[in-house]
C-alpha cells in the first residue's frame, strides 16, 4: 500500500491517522508504533477488519503511549511541586482495596511495587520522592519545598482535630498517587513490552486497606461470620514479594516488599532530626523510642526493627466489630449528618454523637503504632507505607459519606483556606493552593471508589454499603442481613498468587500477562468499568499454585552501630519491671447522680495542665516550652485500680423509650420489625494535654497489671487513640492547647456485651438499660497510656467517660436499621461529659 489510513487506538482516543508509505514501512511515526503484543494485552484494543492491518506483517497498531501534552503536564507538575491529580491524564478510575488490585490487575500491582521501591530508594533528595512527600506530615521539621505552613515559618501543616482533617489529606494522597503514577510510567517504558506495561501504569490509582474486608478464612473459629479472617492484608505484612522486573521478564525476582516497611536514610541530617525529636519525647516522659532504621508496626520492644505482626493482627481483629459499628453509624445515622460532627474529633452537637471519621482513623494509628511503632505518632507515621493505604481508606469513607450527605464547612473562609503546602499552580507570587472546596470531589483528582462509582442515588449507595459491611456483625446487629460476604467482598487468597510463589518456574516465552486494567476508548468522566475478576497468572505458571514456600529469613537491615547515644530516661524503669505501676489511684468510679445529672465529674479537671500553653512557634525548630517543662516535671503515676463493685445506682423512674421492654417497643410496629439496641463508651479528653498521642483502653473487668498486656487482655472492651503532635512542632496543636480543645470519642461495645449476654456465667440478662447499667457499674474501667505505653493519669488529660445507648428498628423488607433515639447513662460512671 502506498499510503494508509490507519485506525489506531490510544489510551483515551480512537483516532485515524493518514500515514505515508515511508512511515508505514519504517514504522517511524513519531515513535508511536507499538509492539504488536499490545493487541493481546489490551482486549479492548481491537482494530476493525480491513482497517489498519499492515501488509506482510500481521498488523500495525498505532498507539500513543502517552499523549505528549498530558505527559508534559505531569512532568511539569512533578518538577514544580504541583498537585495535578490524575484527572487531566485520563479517565476517572477506581481506587481499589489492595487485595483486589493485586488479583484483578497484577501488572498494575507489579509496577506499583517497583515504583514504590524506586521512590523509597531515592532517600531525601527529591521533593517529590517518598522521603520528602512523607515528610510533609511530620519529621523532618522543615518547610516542604519552601512552603511555610499558614504562610509563617515553623510549626507543621497539621490539620488534625479540625474540619480540615478529611480535606487536607485528599490532595496529600493525590500528591503521592501522582508521584507513584509518574514513576510507574517511567519504569513501564523500560520493559520489553512498553504498551502492556504503560497500559497497566495508566490504570493505577492508590490502593486502600479496607479494614473490614475479610482476608481469608480462619481454620478454627466456629460460627459463620467469625470464620473469616480480618487481619492486615498480607501484601503489607509479608517481608518478601515476587516481582517481574524490566531487566529480566522471564522470571519473578524475590524483592524486599516496599509495603512492609520503609528504611530511613542514615545520614547526618536525619540523625539531627532524630536526636531533636527523641530529646523532646524524653523530656515529655516517653522512654521507649522508635527505630531509626526502618518503620515498624506494633513492635514488642523498644527500638525494635521488627513488627509483631501476630499481635498486630490480634488487635485489629479484636477492634473490628467495634469499628464496623462506628463505620456503619457514621454513614447511616442522622447524628452524623453535619460535616462538622462527622469530620473530626473536636466538634460535636452537644448531647449527640461523639464518634467521627478522624476518631475511627486515630484508632488505626494507635493499633498499628502500638508500643513504639511509627504509626502511633504524627511526626513519624507517614513514613510507614501502610499510612497511605490507611489514609486512602479514610478518604474512601469520607467519599461515601459525601455521596450520601450534602453538609459541608459552615464557614466559607475555612472552606477556601489554602491547604498548605499543596500547590495547585507553580510557585510564584500568586501561587494558588488547593483548598477544601476544590478538594470536595474525588473525580476532580481523577479517581472514584467502588462503593460510589456509577451510583448517584443516596439510598442505593447506603444500601450497598450496608450490605457490604453489616454481614460480619453479631446476628443481633445484622438482623435481615445474611452472615456471608457479598460477592464483591469475598476474600482473595493472595498468598496463593504468583506474588508469593517463592519457587517460580522461569517464563520461557514471555507473553503478556492477560490482565491490564481496561482502558476506555473515548474520554469521558465515567469510571473505568471493571471486568470480571481474573486470577493473576504468569503465562507458564499454572494455577492452582503450590503453597507459597517462604524463604529463609532474609537479612535484616543492620541497626547502625549505636545509632545515637540513648539519653537517660526521665523515669528509669526497674530492670525487672519495665512498666512500674506505683501507687494505684482510683479513676472512674461509679457514683450516684443527683436529679438533673449535675454531679461534678469524679475526675477533677487539671486546669494547671491546660493552662500550660505552649508558645506559638516562630522558628523552624523550637526547643523547650512551658508545656514541655510541665510534662517533664510531672511524675508518672499508675492509672486506675480494678474498679470496685458498688451498690447499684437507681436509674430515674422514667427513661422514656429506654424504659420500655423489647416487646413493648415493638408492640405498635409492623409484624416482623426487629429491634436493635446498641451500647457505647463515650469520652472526652483534653486533646493536647499529653503533648503527643495517647490511648484509652476501656475494660469490662479487671485490667492487666502491665500496660504491655492491655491490648491482649480478654477484658479489653474497646480502645480509642488520640493522635496528636507535640505543641512545639505544631502550630495547630499549640493553638488547640491554648483553646483547651477537646477530643470526643465513642467506642461501640454492643458486640462485646452481646457475647456476655450469651455467656451465662456473666449474669448479663439483656441489652436493656436496667440490666446493662447495673452490670457495667463496677466492671467498667479505663487506662490511659502514652504512645509508648507509659501510664498517664486520667486527670492529666481531663478524661471524662460516660456510657450511652441507642434504639433502632429494622423494618420488614429492609436491611438498614432506622435510628430512633439515643440516651446517655451517666449513672454508670458518675460523669456527664455534657456537664
Ligand atoms: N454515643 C454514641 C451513640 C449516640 C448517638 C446519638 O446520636 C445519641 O444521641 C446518643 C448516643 C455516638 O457518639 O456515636
Amino acid at each position: 500500500m502506498d499510503s494508509g489510513c490507519i485506525r489506531g487506538v490510544s489510551f483515551e482516543y480512537t483516532y485515524v491517522l493518514h500515514l505515508s508509505a515511508a512511515e508505514i514501512s519504517t514504522g517511524d511515526i513519531r515513535s508511536t508504533i507499538a509492539h504488536p503484543a499490545a493487541f493481546n494485552s489490551n482486549p479492548e484494543a481491537s482494530i476493525p477488519q480491513g482497517q489498519g492491518q499492515g501488509q506482510g506483517s500481521s498488523y500495525i497498531l498505532l498507539t500513543s503511549l502517552q499523549r505528549p501534552s498530558t505527559m508534559e503536564a505531569l512532568k511539569k507538575a512533578q518538577s514544580d511541586g504541583v498537585v495535578l491529580g490524575l484527572k487531566t491524564l485520563g479517565p476517572t478510575a477506581e481506587r481499589l482495596d489492595i487485595d483486589v488490585l493485586l488479583s484483578k490487575y497484577p501488572d498494575t500491582f507489579n509496577l506499583y511495587i517497583l515504583a514504590l521501591e524506586a521512590l523509597q530508594n531515592v532517600k531525601n533528595k527529591d521533593k517529590m520522592g517518598y522521603f520528602e512527600v512523607a515528610g510533609i506530615h511530620g519529621l523532618p521539621q522543615r518547610a516542604w519545598d519552601n512552603v511555610n505552613p499558614d504562610g509563617r515559618p515553623g510549626g507543621s501543616y497539621c490539620p488534625h482535630g479540625s474540619q480540615f482533617f478529611p480535606t487536607w489529606h485528599r490532595p496529600y494522597l493525590a500528591l503521592l498517587e501522582q508521584t507513584i503514577y509518574s514513576q510507574m510510567l517511567t519504569i513501564a517504558s523500560t520493559f520489553r513490552d512498553p504498551v502492556r506495561w504503560t497500559n497497566a501504569a495508566k490504570a493505577f490509582r492508590l490502593p486502600f486497606w479496607d479494614y473490614y474486608r475479610p482476608r481469608g478464612l480462619k481454620s478454627t473459629a466456629p460460627g459463620a461470620a467469625k470464620a473469616y479472617d480480618f487481619s492486615v492484608p498480607k501484601t503489607l505484612t509479608e517481608q518478601w514479594i515476587m516481582i517481574l522486573r524490566p531487566e529480566d521478564e522471564t522470571i519473578r525476582k524475590r524483592t524486599k516488599n516496599p509495603l512492609y516497611s520503609y528504611e530511613f536514610p542514615q545520614d547526618n541530617f536525619m540523625k539531627q532530626q532524630w536526636d531533636l525529636f527523641d530529646r523532646r519525647l524524653i523530656a515529655a516522659g516517653e522512654r521507649r523510642l522508635s527505630s531509626r532504621v526502618q518503620t515498624t508496626r506494633h513492635p514488642n520492644a523498644s527500638l525494635s526493627n521488627t513488627s509483631d505482626v501476630r499481635a498486630l493482627n490480634d488487635l485489629v481483629d479484636r477492634n473490628r466489630a467495634s469499628g464496623v459499628e462506628s463505620f456503619l453509624n457514621m454513614i447511616e445515622w442522622p447524628a452524623y449528618n453535619t460535616y462538622a460532627v462527622f469530620s473530626n474529633t473536636n466538634q460535636r452537637d452537644e448531647g449527640q454523637a461523639n464518634g467521627s471519621l478522624e476518631g475511627l482513623h486515630n484508632n488505626y494509628h494507635g493499633i498499628l503504632g502500638g508500643n513504639g511503632g511509627h504509626m502511633g505518632r504524627v511526626a513519624t507515621s507517614s513514613f510507614d507505607p501502610v499510612f497511605w493505604l490507611h489514609h486512602c481508606n479514610v478518604d474512601r469513607i469520607f467519599a461515601i459519606w459525601q455521596s450520601t450527605h450534602d453538609s459541608w464547612f459552615t464557614s466559607r473562609t475555612d472552606a477556601t483556606r489554602p491547604l498548605y503546602p499543596f500547590r495547585a499552580t507553580p510557585a510564584s507570587a500568586s501561587t494558588r493552593y488547593w483548598n477544601s472546596n476544590d478538594s470536595r470531589k474525588v473525580e476532580d483528582f481523577g479517581y472514584t471508589y467502588p462503593d460510589i462509582s456509577g451510583l448517584s442515588d443516596k439510598t442505593a449507595i447506603t444500601n450497598k454499603f450496608d450490605r457490604n459491611y453489616r454481614w460480619s456483625l453479631h446476628r443481633t446487629l445484622r438482623r435481615n442481613v445474611p452472615d456471608t460476604p457479598t460477592p464483591e467482598m469475598e476474600p482473595v487468597d493472595v498468598l496463593k498468587t504468583v506474588f508469593f510463589d517463592f519457587n517460580p518456574k522461569p517464563i520461557i516465552t514471555p507473553k503478556p500477562e492477560p490482565v491490564s486494567r481496561p482502558v476506555p476508548v473515548k474520554p469521558d468522566e465515567k469510571p473505568v468499568p471493571l471486568p470480571a475478576p481474573v486470577k493473576p497468572t504468569d503465562p507458564v505458571v499454572p494455577i492452582p499454585l503450590p503453597k507459597p514456600v517462604h524463604p529463609t529469613e532474609p537479612p535484616k537491615p543492620e541497626d547502625p552501630e549505636v545509632p545515637f547515644p540513648m539519653p537517660k530516661p526521665v523515669h528509669p524503669p526497674k530492670p525487672e519491671d519495665p512498666f512500674p505501676m506505683p501507687v494505684p489511684i482510683p479513676s472512674i468510679q461509679p457514683q450516684p447522680l443527683p436529679p438533673g445529672l449535675q454531679q461534678k465529674p469524679l475526675l477533677a479537671p487539671s486546669g494547671a495542665r491546660a493552662k500550660g500553653v505552649a508558645p506559638v512557634p516562630t522558628a523552624a525548630v523550637v526547643t523547650s516550652s512551658s508545656i514541655l517543662a510541665a510534662v517533664a516535671a510531672q511524675p508518672i503515676l499508675s492509672t486506675t485500680t480494678t474498679p470496685a463493685k458498688t451498690d447499684p445506682v437507681p436509674l430515674p423512674d422514667d427513661l422514656g423509650l429506654f424504659e420500655l421492654t423489647d416487646k413493648e417497643l415493638l408492640a405498635d410496629k409492623p409484624e416482623g420489625t426487629k429491634l436493635m439496641r446498641q451500647w457505647f463508651i463515650d469520652s472526652s479528653a483534653l486533646r493536647t494535654a499529653a503533648n503527643g498521642s495517647f490511648t484509652l483502653y476501656h475494660f469490662l473487668g479487671a485490667p492487666p497489671a502491665s500496660p504491655a498486656e492491655y491490648s491482649s487482655s480478654t477484658n479489653l472492651a474497646a480502645m480509642n487513640h488520640i493522635f496528636v503532635a507535640a505543641t512545639e512542632t505544631c502550630l495547630n496543636c499549640a493553638l488547640q492547647a491554648r483553646d483547651e480543645s477537646l477530643a470526643y470519642n465513642t467506642a461501640p461495645v454492643t458486640s462485646v456485651l452481646l457475647d456476655r449476654v450469651e455467656d451465662e456465667s456473666e449474669e448479663l440478662g439483656s441489652l436493656s438499660p436496667r440490666d446493662v447499667v447495673e452490670w457495667l457499674r463496677g466492671r467498667l474501667g479505663v487506662r490511659v497510656v502514652g504512645a509508648e505505653l507509659i501510664p498517664i493519669e486520667p486527670e492529666e488529660v481531663r478524661l471524662k467517660v460516660m456510657v450511652s445507648s441507642t434504639i433502632s428498628f429494622v423494618y420488614p423488607g429492609e436491611t438498614v436499621p432506622r435510628f430512633v433515639e439515643g440516651r446517655y447513662f451517666p449513672e454508670v460512671t458518675g460523669v456527664d461529659i455534657n456537664a
